[in-house]
């Protein structure tokens, strides 16, 4: 029948699993991604990277410089079952207005073939777009199903986003 406990139930099935996956290095955008985790009612997942960041301000900018001018890509330590999950949040500080390299790394490394790829930044003041053409490209060719992501800092903002996106458990 489609009465709401049917459709209910057919959310819950492991293949519309929301997956809510971040780096954070300030705190910033780990906040964010615990406040989503809540409201889609997804698995939490932090990056582990190698060799992982400084958190000394000037150290970082100057690792996290050298790894754009150098085409970097740090390692993920993480196994993550995505064959699990059909919707991925896919959380990240916005450095040097564009993703950091790891996200480089996560788009190689994971098979996110046929998932919808939902981007999410915090960031001082750079808004969510400055990040979009680095990952088109990252997603170019893989038949992944990106989305235009949304900056959430604000979490009025996210809300409205993951309510516009159907993303809310
Ligand atoms: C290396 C580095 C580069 C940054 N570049 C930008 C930038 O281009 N635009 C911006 O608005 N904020 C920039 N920031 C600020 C961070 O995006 C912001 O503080 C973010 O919320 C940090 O997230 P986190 O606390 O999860 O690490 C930069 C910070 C660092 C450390």
């Amino acid at each position: 029948s489609m009465n709401g406990s049917t459709v209910k139930a057919a959310s819950k099935t492991s293949s519309n699993k929301v997956l809510v996956v971040y780096y954070s290095n300030s705190g910033t955008t780990e906040a964010a991604a615990k406040r989503i985790q809540k409201q889609t009612g997804g698995d939490l997942v932090k990056l582990k990277l190698s060799p992982n960041y400084p958190s000394d301000y000037n150290k970082l900018t100057k690792v996290a410089k050298r790894q754009i001018d150098k085409n970097i890509h740090p390692k993920i330590l993480n196994k993550i079952m995505m064959n699990k999950y059909k919707t991925v949040l896919l959380g990240f500080p916005t450095w040097y207005q564009r993703p950091p390299m790891f996200i480089n790394t996560f788009f190689n490394k994971y098979n996110l073939k046929n998932k919808t790829v939902v981007p999410f930044t915090t960031s001082m003041s750079s808004p969510m777009k400055v990040n979009r053409p680095y990952l088109k490209k990252m997603a170019r060719g893989k038949k992944i199903n990106l989305q235009s992501g949304f900056r959430a800092n604000s979490a009025k903002k996210t809300t409205k986003y993951l309510k516009n996106n159907n993303l809310m458990k």
